[in-house]
Protein backbone atom coordinates (compact mmCIF):
# COMPACT_ATOMS: atom_id res chain seq x y z
CA UNK A 1 0.00 0.00 0.00
CA UNK A 2 2.79 2.42 1.02
CA UNK A 3 5.04 1.52 -2.65
CA UNK A 4 1.78 2.15 -4.37
CA UNK A 5 1.83 5.82 -2.34
CA UNK A 6 4.78 6.84 -3.33
CA UNK A 7 4.21 6.93 -7.05
CA UNK A 8 4.39 10.73 -7.36
CA UNK A 9 7.80 10.76 -5.39
CA UNK A 10 10.92 11.04 -7.02
CA UNK A 11 12.83 8.14 -4.75
CA UNK A 12 16.43 7.64 -4.70
CA UNK A 13 17.71 4.36 -6.57
CA UNK A 14 18.00 1.33 -4.65
CA UNK A 15 15.92 -2.12 -3.63
CA UNK A 16 14.38 -2.62 -0.54
CA UNK A 17 15.44 -6.37 -0.44
CA UNK A 18 13.62 -9.29 0.87
CA UNK A 19 10.22 -8.06 2.23
CA UNK A 20 10.50 -6.75 6.29
CA UNK A 21 14.11 -7.91 6.52
CA UNK A 22 15.56 -5.63 3.72
CA UNK A 23 18.90 -4.81 4.00
CA UNK A 24 19.14 -5.44 7.94
CA UNK A 25 21.33 -8.86 8.41
CA UNK A 26 22.93 -8.17 5.40
CA UNK A 27 24.21 -5.00 7.34
CA UNK A 28 24.74 -6.36 10.33
CA UNK A 29 26.96 -9.21 9.11
CA UNK A 30 28.97 -6.52 7.36
CA UNK A 31 29.46 -4.97 10.66
CA UNK A 32 29.89 -8.57 12.84
CA UNK A 33 32.49 -8.93 10.55
CA UNK A 34 33.83 -5.23 10.52
CA UNK A 35 33.45 -5.03 6.24
CA UNK A 36 30.70 -2.44 6.53
CA UNK A 37 33.16 0.25 5.28
CA UNK A 38 33.03 -2.66 2.03
CA UNK A 39 29.13 -2.51 2.14
CA UNK A 40 28.42 1.44 2.05
CA UNK A 41 31.39 1.77 -0.77
CA UNK A 42 29.28 -1.45 -3.00
CA UNK A 43 26.03 0.66 -2.54
CA UNK A 44 27.25 3.88 -3.25
CA UNK A 45 29.13 2.72 -5.95
CA UNK A 46 26.06 0.80 -7.44
CA UNK A 47 23.80 3.64 -7.00
CA UNK A 48 25.56 6.84 -6.17
CA UNK A 49 25.44 8.85 -3.17
CA UNK A 50 21.90 8.57 -2.77
CA UNK A 51 20.50 5.15 -2.70
CA UNK A 52 17.51 3.53 -0.95
CA UNK A 53 16.90 -0.12 1.31
CA UNK A 54 15.09 -1.07 4.13
CA UNK A 55 16.91 -1.22 7.69
CA UNK A 56 15.30 -2.53 10.42
CA UNK A 57 11.50 -2.45 9.19
CA UNK A 58 11.85 0.80 8.11
CA UNK A 59 12.71 1.94 4.43
CA UNK A 60 16.27 3.64 4.67
CA UNK A 61 18.00 6.26 2.17
CA UNK A 62 21.80 6.32 2.52
CA UNK A 63 23.20 9.36 2.24
CA UNK A 64 27.39 9.62 1.47
CA UNK A 65 29.33 12.67 1.33
CA UNK A 66 30.20 15.67 2.93
CA UNK A 67 27.07 17.58 1.49
CA UNK A 68 25.19 14.68 2.75
CA UNK A 69 26.38 14.65 6.17
CA UNK A 70 25.85 18.56 6.53
CA UNK A 71 22.28 17.81 5.45
CA UNK A 72 21.84 14.69 8.04
CA UNK A 73 23.19 16.52 10.67
CA UNK A 74 21.25 20.07 10.13
CA UNK A 75 18.23 19.34 8.79
CA UNK A 76 15.24 20.46 11.39
CA UNK A 77 13.02 17.81 9.98
CA UNK A 78 15.30 15.05 9.91
CA UNK A 79 15.46 13.92 14.10
CA UNK A 80 17.08 11.74 15.48
CA UNK A 81 16.11 8.02 15.69
CA UNK A 82 16.47 5.65 18.82
CA UNK A 83 16.18 1.76 18.80
CA UNK A 84 13.02 0.87 20.65
CA UNK A 85 15.03 -1.42 22.75
CA UNK A 86 17.13 2.37 23.76
CA UNK A 87 13.57 3.70 24.49
CA UNK A 88 12.36 1.23 26.62
CA UNK A 89 16.36 0.87 28.60
CA UNK A 90 17.04 4.73 28.77
CA UNK A 91 13.00 5.89 29.16
CA UNK A 92 12.68 9.91 29.21
CA UNK A 93 16.70 10.91 29.07
CA UNK A 94 18.87 12.85 26.61
CA UNK A 95 18.70 10.28 23.69
CA UNK A 96 15.08 10.20 23.59
CA UNK A 97 12.95 13.35 24.75
CA UNK A 98 12.07 15.56 22.04
CA UNK A 99 11.06 19.32 21.40
CA UNK A 100 11.25 21.82 24.66
CA UNK A 101 12.14 18.69 26.70
CA UNK A 102 14.82 17.96 24.79
CA UNK A 103 16.11 21.79 24.13
CA UNK A 104 15.75 22.36 27.76
CA UNK A 105 17.91 19.06 28.85
CA UNK A 106 20.17 19.44 26.56
CA UNK A 107 21.37 23.10 27.52
CA UNK A 108 21.74 21.68 31.15
CA UNK A 109 23.96 18.86 30.06
CA UNK A 110 25.91 21.31 27.86
CA UNK A 111 25.82 23.39 30.61
CA UNK A 112 27.36 20.39 32.93
CA UNK A 113 30.00 19.19 29.70
CA UNK A 114 31.30 22.89 28.56
CA UNK A 115 34.80 23.08 28.84
CA UNK A 116 34.58 25.89 31.70
CA UNK A 117 33.30 23.35 33.78
CA UNK A 118 35.16 20.27 32.08
CA UNK A 119 38.45 22.22 33.50
CA UNK A 120 36.87 21.63 37.35
CA UNK A 121 36.88 17.61 36.25
CA UNK A 122 40.30 17.37 35.39
CA UNK A 123 41.81 16.45 39.04
CA UNK A 124 38.63 13.90 39.70
CA UNK A 125 39.53 12.18 36.26
CA UNK A 126 42.92 11.97 37.29
CA UNK A 127 42.38 10.34 40.60
CA UNK A 128 40.06 7.91 39.50
CA UNK A 129 42.48 7.15 36.53
CA UNK A 130 45.77 6.69 38.82
CA UNK A 131 43.32 4.68 41.34
CA UNK A 132 42.54 2.18 38.87
CA UNK A 133 45.67 1.58 37.06
CA UNK A 134 47.22 1.08 40.48
CA UNK A 135 44.36 -1.20 41.20
CA UNK A 136 44.28 -3.04 38.09
CA UNK A 137 47.42 -2.61 35.63
CA UNK A 138 50.24 -2.33 37.35
CA UNK A 139 51.64 -5.73 38.65
CA UNK A 140 50.33 -7.35 35.80
CA UNK A 141 52.00 -9.21 33.44
CA UNK A 142 49.34 -9.38 30.78
CA UNK A 143 46.48 -7.66 30.74
CA UNK A 144 43.02 -7.41 28.62
CA UNK A 145 42.05 -4.11 27.51
CA UNK A 146 38.72 -3.54 26.57
CA UNK A 147 37.04 -4.73 30.00
CA UNK A 148 39.93 -2.69 31.91
CA UNK A 149 39.01 -0.05 29.54
CA UNK A 150 35.04 -0.18 30.26
CA UNK A 151 35.68 -0.53 34.28
CA UNK A 152 38.19 2.75 33.37
CA UNK A 153 35.67 5.07 31.83
CA UNK A 154 32.84 3.87 33.68
CA UNK A 155 35.00 4.77 37.12
CA UNK A 156 35.64 8.31 35.40
CA UNK A 157 32.20 9.26 34.70
CA UNK A 158 30.70 7.96 38.31
CA UNK A 159 33.60 9.95 40.07
CA UNK A 160 32.33 13.47 38.10
CA UNK A 161 28.54 12.32 37.81
CA UNK A 162 27.75 10.90 41.61
CA UNK A 163 30.88 11.81 43.53
CA UNK A 164 31.47 10.40 46.91
CA UNK A 165 29.53 7.59 45.85
CA UNK A 166 31.53 6.55 42.51
CA UNK A 167 33.81 3.84 44.07
CA UNK A 168 30.14 1.82 45.27
CA UNK A 169 28.16 2.42 42.06
CA UNK A 170 31.08 1.11 40.02
CA UNK A 171 31.60 -1.80 42.33
CA UNK A 172 28.25 -3.16 42.30
CA UNK A 173 26.92 -1.74 38.40
CA UNK A 174 29.77 -2.42 36.25
CA UNK A 175 28.19 -5.85 34.86
CA UNK A 176 25.05 -4.00 34.80
CA UNK A 177 25.93 -1.07 32.96
CA UNK A 178 27.66 -3.34 30.27
CA UNK A 179 24.31 -5.89 29.65
CA UNK A 180 22.35 -2.13 29.26
CA UNK A 181 25.35 -1.07 26.23
CA UNK A 182 24.65 -4.96 25.21
CA UNK A 183 20.80 -4.24 24.93
CA UNK A 184 20.04 -1.38 22.80
CA UNK A 185 20.51 -2.50 19.25
CA UNK A 186 18.67 -5.75 20.44
CA UNK A 187 15.12 -6.94 19.59
CA UNK A 188 12.60 -5.52 22.37
CA UNK A 189 11.01 -7.89 23.81
CA UNK A 190 11.03 -8.55 27.15
CA UNK A 191 12.13 -12.68 27.66
CA UNK A 192 14.43 -13.32 30.66
CA UNK A 193 18.31 -14.13 29.49
CA UNK A 194 17.68 -12.78 25.94
CA UNK A 195 20.46 -9.50 25.55
CA UNK A 196 16.92 -7.30 25.81
CA UNK A 197 15.88 -9.19 29.18
CA UNK A 198 18.86 -9.30 30.73
CA UNK A 199 19.03 -5.56 29.99
CA UNK A 200 15.91 -4.43 30.87
CA UNK A 201 16.50 -6.47 34.27
CA UNK A 202 20.21 -4.05 34.71
CA UNK A 203 18.56 -0.71 33.44
CA UNK A 204 15.88 -1.57 36.56
CA UNK A 205 18.94 -2.35 39.45
CA UNK A 206 21.11 0.75 38.10
CA UNK A 207 17.85 2.69 38.41
CA UNK A 208 17.06 2.11 41.71
CA UNK A 209 20.54 2.70 42.95
CA UNK A 210 20.93 6.15 41.20
CA UNK A 211 17.41 6.95 42.70
CA UNK A 212 18.26 6.64 46.19
CA UNK A 213 21.32 9.00 45.29
CA UNK A 214 19.01 11.14 43.60
CA UNK A 215 16.60 11.21 46.99
CA UNK A 216 19.29 12.00 48.93
CA UNK A 217 20.73 14.84 47.05
CA UNK A 218 17.29 16.25 47.14
CA UNK A 219 16.84 16.28 50.63
CA UNK A 220 20.14 17.84 50.94
CA UNK A 221 19.01 20.73 48.99
CA UNK A 222 15.80 21.15 50.79
CA UNK A 223 16.99 21.00 54.21
CA UNK A 224 20.14 21.93 54.30
CA UNK A 225 20.42 24.21 51.00
CA UNK A 226 23.86 23.02 49.66
CA UNK A 227 25.55 20.87 46.97
CA UNK A 228 27.08 17.45 47.90
CA UNK A 229 30.13 18.41 45.15
CA UNK A 230 30.28 20.94 42.91
CA UNK A 231 30.74 18.47 39.98
CA UNK A 232 27.48 16.19 40.95
CA UNK A 233 25.22 15.69 37.49
CA UNK A 234 22.68 15.30 39.87
CA UNK A 235 22.47 18.26 42.28
CA UNK A 236 23.40 20.51 39.12
CA UNK A 237 19.97 19.34 37.48
CA UNK A 238 17.67 19.76 40.88
CA UNK A 239 19.71 23.56 40.64
CA UNK A 240 18.41 24.13 37.63
CA UNK A 241 15.38 22.94 38.02
CA UNK A 242 14.23 25.31 41.36
CA UNK A 243 15.69 28.56 38.76
CA UNK A 244 13.33 27.45 36.76
CA UNK A 245 15.68 26.14 33.51
CA UNK A 246 13.86 23.01 33.21
CA UNK A 247 10.31 20.69 34.21
CA UNK A 248 11.79 17.29 34.73
CA UNK A 249 10.83 14.88 37.87
CA UNK A 250 13.30 13.07 39.79
CA UNK A 251 13.12 9.79 37.63
CA UNK A 252 13.68 12.14 34.54
CA UNK A 253 16.69 13.06 36.02
CA UNK A 254 17.48 9.79 37.12
CA UNK A 255 16.90 8.67 33.26
CA UNK A 256 19.21 11.26 32.56
CA UNK A 257 22.42 9.91 34.57
CA UNK A 258 21.94 6.13 33.08
CA UNK A 259 21.79 8.38 29.44
CA UNK A 260 24.82 10.18 30.26
CA UNK A 261 26.94 7.27 31.47
CA UNK A 262 25.70 5.10 28.48
CA UNK A 263 27.06 7.83 26.25
CA UNK A 264 30.52 8.17 27.82
CA UNK A 265 31.26 4.78 28.30
CA UNK A 266 31.28 2.67 25.36
CA UNK A 267 32.76 5.24 23.52
CA UNK A 268 35.59 6.39 25.34
CA UNK A 269 36.81 2.73 26.35
CA UNK A 270 36.40 1.90 22.41
CA UNK A 271 38.90 4.42 21.84
CA UNK A 272 41.32 3.59 24.71
CA UNK A 273 41.26 0.28 23.48
CA UNK A 274 42.16 1.12 20.15
CA UNK A 275 44.58 4.05 20.85
CA UNK A 276 46.67 1.16 22.88
CA UNK A 277 46.03 -1.09 19.47
CA UNK A 278 47.66 1.45 17.42
CA UNK A 279 50.34 2.63 19.56
CA UNK A 280 51.52 -1.07 20.25
CA UNK A 281 52.20 -1.04 16.16
CA UNK A 282 53.20 2.68 15.90
CA UNK A 283 56.81 2.99 16.91
CA UNK A 284 57.03 6.30 16.05
CA UNK A 285 53.85 7.79 16.50
CA UNK A 286 54.36 6.08 20.57
CA UNK A 287 58.01 7.71 20.83
CA UNK A 288 56.73 11.14 19.57
CA UNK A 289 53.76 10.70 22.19
CA UNK A 290 56.37 9.81 24.82
CA UNK A 291 58.30 12.49 24.34
CA UNK A 292 55.57 14.96 24.81
CA UNK A 293 54.50 13.06 27.98
CA UNK A 294 57.48 12.76 29.56
CA UNK A 295 58.11 16.20 29.00
CA UNK A 296 54.67 16.68 31.37
CA UNK A 297 55.50 14.23 33.54
CA UNK A 298 59.18 15.77 34.60
CA UNK A 299 57.82 19.22 35.05
CA UNK A 300 55.22 18.19 37.49
CA UNK A 301 55.82 16.73 40.73
CA UNK A 302 55.16 12.71 40.71
CA UNK A 303 52.75 12.96 43.31
CA UNK A 304 50.71 15.84 41.76
CA UNK A 305 47.30 16.23 39.42
CA UNK A 306 47.57 16.58 36.19
CA UNK A 307 45.64 20.43 35.63
CA UNK A 308 43.74 21.66 32.65
CA UNK A 309 46.89 23.58 31.42
CA UNK A 310 48.87 20.10 31.12
CA UNK A 311 46.18 18.90 28.76
CA UNK A 312 46.06 21.71 26.98
CA UNK A 313 49.28 21.33 25.98
CA UNK A 314 49.48 17.05 24.86
CA UNK A 315 48.59 18.30 21.35
CA UNK A 316 50.43 15.46 19.24
CA UNK A 317 48.49 12.77 21.43
CA UNK A 318 45.48 14.28 20.82
CA UNK A 319 46.12 14.23 17.11
CA UNK A 320 46.65 10.40 17.79
CA UNK A 321 43.79 10.05 19.54
CA UNK A 322 41.73 11.76 16.35
CA UNK A 323 43.47 10.06 14.05
CA UNK A 324 42.53 6.25 15.87
CA UNK A 325 38.38 7.78 15.93
CA UNK A 326 39.19 8.65 12.19
CA UNK A 327 39.96 5.10 11.65
CA UNK A 328 37.75 3.09 14.12
CA UNK A 329 34.71 5.57 15.23
CA UNK A 330 33.01 4.56 18.11
CA UNK A 331 29.73 5.40 16.48
CA UNK A 332 29.89 3.80 12.95
CA UNK A 333 26.92 6.36 11.93
CA UNK A 334 24.33 8.17 12.50
CA UNK A 335 19.96 7.21 11.86
CA UNK A 336 17.92 10.15 11.53
CA UNK A 337 13.89 9.91 10.67
CA UNK A 338 12.30 12.40 8.22
CA UNK A 339 9.39 14.74 10.53
CA UNK A 340 7.83 15.65 7.37
CA UNK A 341 8.49 15.01 3.28
CA UNK A 342 11.75 16.49 2.59
CA UNK A 343 14.09 16.76 -0.76
CA UNK A 344 17.60 15.81 -0.57
CA UNK A 345 19.22 17.06 -4.10
CA UNK A 346 16.38 16.03 -6.73
CA UNK A 347 15.51 12.73 -4.80
CA UNK A 348 12.14 13.00 -2.31
CA UNK A 349 12.74 11.38 0.89
CA UNK A 350 8.79 10.55 2.33
CA UNK A 351 7.79 11.36 5.98
CA UNK A 352 8.56 8.55 8.75
CA UNK A 353 11.57 7.32 6.17
CA UNK A 354 14.73 6.98 8.14
CA UNK A 355 18.24 8.30 6.87
CA UNK A 356 21.50 7.03 7.71
CA UNK A 357 25.30 8.72 7.59
CA UNK A 358 28.22 6.44 7.98
CA UNK A 359 31.18 7.71 9.33
CA UNK A 360 33.76 5.44 7.44
CA UNK A 361 32.01 7.13 3.86
CA UNK A 362 33.78 10.08 4.36
CA UNK A 363 36.56 9.08 7.13
CA UNK A 364 37.98 6.52 4.40
CA UNK A 365 38.03 8.43 1.51
CA UNK A 366 41.25 9.17 -0.17
CA UNK A 367 39.67 12.23 -1.75
CA UNK A 368 39.86 13.59 1.72
CA UNK A 369 42.20 11.92 3.36
CA UNK A 370 45.66 11.06 1.46
CA UNK A 371 46.09 7.04 2.10
CA UNK A 372 43.01 6.64 4.44
CA UNK A 373 43.78 3.12 5.92
CA UNK A 374 47.35 4.70 6.78
CA UNK A 375 47.54 5.43 10.71
CA UNK A 376 48.93 9.21 10.80
CA UNK A 377 48.28 12.03 13.35
CA UNK A 378 50.46 14.33 11.45
CA UNK A 379 47.14 14.60 8.79
CA UNK A 380 45.85 16.84 11.58
CA UNK A 381 48.35 19.29 11.76
CA UNK A 382 46.68 21.64 8.95
CA UNK A 383 42.43 21.23 10.31
CA UNK A 384 41.68 23.48 7.83
CA UNK A 385 43.21 21.03 4.82
CA UNK A 386 39.98 18.83 6.09
CA UNK A 387 37.06 19.17 4.49
CA UNK A 388 33.79 20.57 6.87
CA UNK A 389 31.57 17.69 7.53
CA UNK A 390 34.31 15.04 6.43
CA UNK A 391 35.54 14.30 9.77
CA UNK A 392 32.64 13.36 11.95
CA UNK A 393 33.40 11.12 15.22
CA UNK A 394 31.47 13.05 17.65
CA UNK A 395 28.60 13.70 14.90
CA UNK A 396 27.66 17.59 13.78
CA UNK A 397 24.77 20.00 14.37
CA UNK A 398 22.84 20.26 17.32
CA UNK A 399 23.12 16.99 18.56
CA UNK A 400 26.56 16.96 18.43
CA UNK A 401 28.12 14.87 21.25
CA UNK A 402 27.31 16.95 24.33
CA UNK A 403 30.82 15.02 25.50
CA UNK A 404 33.71 15.84 22.92
CA UNK A 405 35.57 18.07 25.20
CA UNK A 406 35.15 15.36 28.26
CA UNK A 407 36.30 12.74 25.68
CA UNK A 408 39.71 14.94 25.02
CA UNK A 409 40.38 15.34 29.17
CA UNK A 410 39.96 11.86 29.89
CA UNK A 411 41.54 10.42 27.34
CA UNK A 412 44.63 12.82 27.61
CA UNK A 413 44.93 11.92 31.02
CA UNK A 414 44.49 7.84 30.51
CA UNK A 415 46.97 7.76 27.83
CA UNK A 416 49.21 10.27 30.33
CA UNK A 417 49.79 7.57 32.38
CA UNK A 418 49.70 4.66 30.19
CA UNK A 419 52.31 5.96 28.19
CA UNK A 420 54.32 7.28 30.93
CA UNK A 421 54.61 4.52 32.69
CA UNK A 422 54.03 0.96 30.26
CA UNK A 423 55.29 -0.17 27.30
CA UNK A 424 52.81 -2.94 26.02
CA UNK A 425 53.51 -5.75 23.29
CA UNK A 426 49.89 -7.61 21.60
CA UNK A 427 49.70 -11.02 22.66
CA UNK A 428 48.18 -11.56 18.92
CA UNK A 429 49.75 -9.22 16.95
CA UNK A 430 46.77 -9.45 14.04
CA UNK A 431 43.73 -9.49 16.40
CA UNK A 432 40.31 -8.78 14.37
CA UNK A 433 37.69 -6.95 15.62
CA UNK A 434 34.19 -6.64 15.10
CA UNK A 435 31.35 -4.02 15.47
CA UNK A 436 29.20 -5.07 18.13
CA UNK A 437 28.26 -2.36 17.00
CA UNK A 438 31.05 -0.37 18.87
CA UNK A 439 34.81 -1.81 17.36
CA UNK A 440 35.22 -4.71 19.55
CA UNK A 441 38.63 -6.93 19.81
CA UNK A 442 37.37 -10.57 19.57
CA UNK A 443 39.72 -11.59 22.20
CA UNK A 444 39.42 -7.98 23.86
CA UNK A 445 42.93 -6.99 23.20
CA UNK A 446 44.98 -8.75 25.65
CA UNK A 447 48.36 -7.61 26.23
CA UNK A 448 51.63 -8.08 27.85
CA UNK A 449 53.02 -5.21 29.92
CA UNK A 450 55.77 -3.78 30.95
CA UNK A 451 56.69 -1.84 33.57
CA UNK A 452 58.88 1.10 32.20
CA UNK A 453 58.30 3.97 35.66
CA UNK A 454 56.54 3.18 38.61
CA UNK A 455 53.76 4.71 39.76
CA UNK A 456 53.83 7.55 42.18
CA UNK A 457 52.90 6.79 46.07
CA UNK A 458 50.26 8.75 46.20
CA UNK A 459 47.88 6.73 47.79
CA UNK A 460 44.41 7.30 45.51
CA UNK A 461 42.91 3.93 46.67
CA UNK A 462 40.98 5.58 49.96
CA UNK A 463 37.64 6.26 47.28
CA UNK A 464 37.79 2.12 47.40
CA UNK A 465 37.01 2.62 50.95
CA UNK A 466 33.41 4.30 50.92
CA UNK A 467 30.56 1.99 51.57
CA UNK A 468 27.51 2.69 49.60
CA UNK A 469 24.26 0.42 50.33
CA UNK A 470 22.77 -0.24 47.16
C1 LIG B 1 35.31 9.09 22.13
C2 LIG B 1 34.26 9.48 22.78
C3 LIG B 1 32.90 9.76 22.19
C4 LIG B 1 32.43 9.61 20.91
C5 LIG B 1 33.19 9.12 19.70
C6 LIG B 1 31.05 10.03 20.92
C7 LIG B 1 30.24 10.06 19.79
C8 LIG B 1 28.96 10.56 19.80
C9 LIG B 1 28.16 10.75 18.62
C10 LIG B 1 28.59 10.42 17.20
C11 LIG B 1 26.98 11.27 19.02
C12 LIG B 1 25.85 11.76 18.13
C13 LIG B 1 25.02 10.65 17.55
C14 LIG B 1 24.10 11.18 16.46
O1 LIG B 1 24.04 12.37 16.16
O2 LIG B 1 23.46 10.34 15.87
C15 LIG B 1 27.01 11.38 20.46
C16 LIG B 1 25.96 11.82 21.24
C17 LIG B 1 26.00 11.90 22.62
N1 LIG B 1 27.10 11.73 23.42
FE1 LIG B 1 28.93 11.18 22.81
N2 LIG B 1 30.72 10.40 22.19
C18 LIG B 1 31.82 10.27 23.00
C19 LIG B 1 31.91 10.56 24.34
C20 LIG B 1 30.89 11.03 25.13
C21 LIG B 1 31.01 11.40 26.53
C22 LIG B 1 32.31 11.34 27.33
C23 LIG B 1 29.76 11.79 26.95
C24 LIG B 1 29.32 12.28 28.31
C25 LIG B 1 30.13 12.73 29.23
C26 LIG B 1 28.87 11.66 25.81
C27 LIG B 1 27.52 11.93 25.84
C28 LIG B 1 26.72 11.93 24.72
C29 LIG B 1 25.31 12.25 24.79
C30 LIG B 1 24.50 12.55 26.06
C31 LIG B 1 24.85 12.22 23.46
C32 LIG B 1 23.43 12.47 22.98
C33 LIG B 1 23.25 13.91 22.59
C34 LIG B 1 21.87 14.18 22.00
O3 LIG B 1 21.20 13.23 21.66
O4 LIG B 1 21.51 15.34 21.86
N3 LIG B 1 29.59 11.21 24.73
N4 LIG B 1 28.22 10.96 20.92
Amino acid sequence: KKHRSYSTYNLPPGDFGIPVVGQTFSLLRSLRSNTDDQWFRARVKKYGPVSKMSVLGSPTVLLAGPAANHFIFTNENLALTQTRALRALLGRSILTLSGDELKQVRSAVQGYLRPEMVRRYVGKVDHEVRRQIKLYWVCHDTVTILPLARRLTLGVICSIVFSHEAAAIVEALAADFQFLGDAILSFPVNIPFTRFGKGMESSAKIRKAITRIAQKREDSLLQEGHAVSSTDFITHMLILRNQGAHSLTLEDIVDNVMGIIIGAHGTTSALITFMIRYLANEQDVLAQITEEQDEIADNKGTEDALTWEHVSRMKYTWKAAMETLRIVPPVFGSFRTATKDIKYQRYDIPRGWKVLAAQSITHLDSRFFNEPTKFDPSRFEKQSSIPPYSFLPFGGGPRMCPGTEFSRVEIMVVMHYLVTQFRWKLCYKDETYIKDPKPTPVFGLPVELELRRPPSTADASNAMSIQFNI
